[in-house]
């Protein structure tokens, strides 16, 4: 099952789904020993607990109840617990007598000395960014936070950082991850997810993620009776003779992806065997010969030729993938692919979607990718570090990159290339854009190690990376009998 991302509103209906638990507090005792867990577990690890001192910023709503409660319970293991109450007349009550009842001590501002900071200022019912008075709170705090639910200041739906906001460590949250904790994970840090007990349910505008085993599973492989253009053929249309860098990059890109063929068209064919022998390329598209998906458009130029190979390809009955250059190409005549019922997968940046769609993405990422792929009747995978892959029927998948080494030139092509490849090989849209840009950001990850990379070393870590998952995952990697 991909790992499922609710909005806030979905959070609600399960919690009430679960009747007597929210109502008789169960779920806010769950989620304040799991925050409390979390809390031992960090100051285990760098010391102990018995005398340590750990700060809470409690808010307004419930939010600030779970810490309370797992303030309560922090007390009762000696660590000596501070709380600043940014709303002293509603601040929920049973936390606040537990923490109190516990030995909890009520300050007007953290102390100097604390090694660790708990955010309660707000969970899913906050809005904006923080209130100047709880940024204050925060402001020079330089320990470790542990956000209760969300990093208070990011919008729980759309991931919006507001430029007053906490940066976690850690982020514990309950029974569900929120879109937040896919569209705003470099601010989450490690992020916890504790049962407490309901279940969650889809939601329309809720996310998806592919885990690495399934990513792993659905990677394509040769089988027994598998040859070299069964497992689909992929055509790369890229490049030119004044820019072959594209042509290279993902047409190599597609050959180290998956096994069996890869086909190029476009005046750079030259320098693309001169890097990758195996593939087959010629100049023109009639030339081609058969393949079973289409990868066209990163440094195709935009003028009549790439508009004509453009009408040509779209109006067959292939898988097609549109990237940079092509893009700009349909963004002028949209209807070239507006209602293709061949899988169709488009791949802008932010600047190409921009020019596809009339308007910048803007705050909402999720909505804006919908509307364009619901628009245009087509999948639709916005590119950034977090890539988000929209069906025109609105399901969204998406993938934090875990680094942003990626943002490097050319290293697109490589993801038209893998993701191209995977169209060829049958996988649905959706899909082959997730999976591809998942081992994309493996890719980046493994190559940079720390250092900065070219789009090149990124390519180069594209097939260890696909064999390390397939390994780590169950993938057989088969075997030799011998006599
Ligand atoms: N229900 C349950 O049993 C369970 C709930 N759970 C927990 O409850 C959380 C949701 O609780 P919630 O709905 O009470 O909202 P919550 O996020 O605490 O606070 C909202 C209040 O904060 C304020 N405020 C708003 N914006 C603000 C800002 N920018 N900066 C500062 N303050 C701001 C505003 O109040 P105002 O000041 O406007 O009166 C608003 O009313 C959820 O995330 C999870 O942690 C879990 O324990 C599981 C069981
Ligand atoms: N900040 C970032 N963090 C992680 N990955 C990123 C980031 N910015 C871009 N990427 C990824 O790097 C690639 C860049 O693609 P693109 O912008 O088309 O570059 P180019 O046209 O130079 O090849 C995409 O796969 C994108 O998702
Ligand atoms: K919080």
């Amino acid at each position: 099952m991909p790992i499922q991302y609710l909005t806030a509103d979905a959070v609600r209906a399960a919690e009430h789904a679960t009747g007597d638990l929210l109502a008789n507090g169960t779920l806010m005792r769950r989620a304040a020993a799991g925050v409390a867990r979390v809390v031992l577990g960090e100051l285990t690890g760098t010391g102990g607990c018995y005398g340590r001192a750990v700060g809470l910023v409690i808010g307004a709503g419930n939010n600030g109840g779970d810490a309370l409660y797992a303030g309560a319970i922090l007390a009762r293991r000696g660590v000596r617990c501070s709380a600043v109450l940014l709303a002293p007349d509603t601040t929920h009550s049973g936390g606040l007598a537990a923490f109190r009842g516990a030995g909890g001590r009520i300050t007007g501002a953290l102390p100097d000395t604390v090694d660790l900071v708990i955010d309660a200022v707000v969970g899913i019912g906050g809005t904006g960014p923080l209130r100047p008075a709880a940024a204050a709170v925060f402001a020079g705090v330089t320990v470790p936070i542990v956000a209760v639910d969300l990093p208070s200041g990011i919008d729980a739906d759309t991931g919006v950082v507001h430029d007053r906001s906490v940066r976690a460590a850690i982020t514990v949250t309950f029974g569900a991850y929120r879109n937040l904790h896919l569209l705003a994970a470099p601010r989450c840090g490690r992020i916890v997810l504790v049962d407490i007990g309901m279940a969650p349910t889809d939601t329309p505008d809720g996310l998806f993620s592919l885990t690495d085993a399934e990513v792993a599973a659905r990677w394509p492989v040769p089988g027994p009776a598998d040859d070299k253009y069964t497992q689909g053929v992929v055509g790369i249309v890229a490049g030119s003779q004044r820019y072959p860098g594209a042509a290279i990059l993902a047409s190599g890109a597609a050959v180290s992806a998956t096994s069996g063929m890869t086909r190029f068209v476009g005046s750079a064919a030259e320098a693309v065997v001169s890097h990758y022998p195996e593939v087959v390329a010629v100049d023109d598209l009639a030339d081609a010969g058969k393949v079973q998906a289409w990868a066209v458009g990163p440094g195709m130029g935009t003028g009549d030729r790439a508009l004509d190979i453009l009408r040509t390809v779209l109006a067959g009955d292939l898988p097609v993938l549109v990237d940079a250059d092509g893009l700009t190409v349909i963004a002028r005549d949209p209807d070239l692919v507006r209602g293709r019922t061949a899988p169709t997968l488009l791949t802008p940046h932010a600047g190409e979607f921009a020019r596809l769609s009339g308007a910048a993405v803007g705050a909402d990422r999720p909505a804006a990718v919908r509307a364009l792929a619901a628009d245009l009747g087509v999948t639709v995978l916005l590119k950034g570090r977090i890539t988000l892959v929209a069906t025109p029927a609105g399901r969204v998948y998406g993938n934090d990159a875990g680094s942003s080494w990626a943002a490097t030139a050319g290293a697109g092509d490589v993801l038209t290339g893998i993701a191209g490849s995977l169209l060829a090989a049958g996988l649905e849209p959706e899909i082959a854009g997730a999976c591809a840009a998942r081992v994309h950001a493996l890719a980046a990850l493994r190559a940079s190690g720390g250092a900065p990379i070219g789009a090149s070393a990124l390519l180069a870590a594209v097939r260890p990376v696909i064999g390390n998952l397939r390994t780590a995952h169950g993938g057989a990697d088969g075997h030799i009998t011998t006599g």
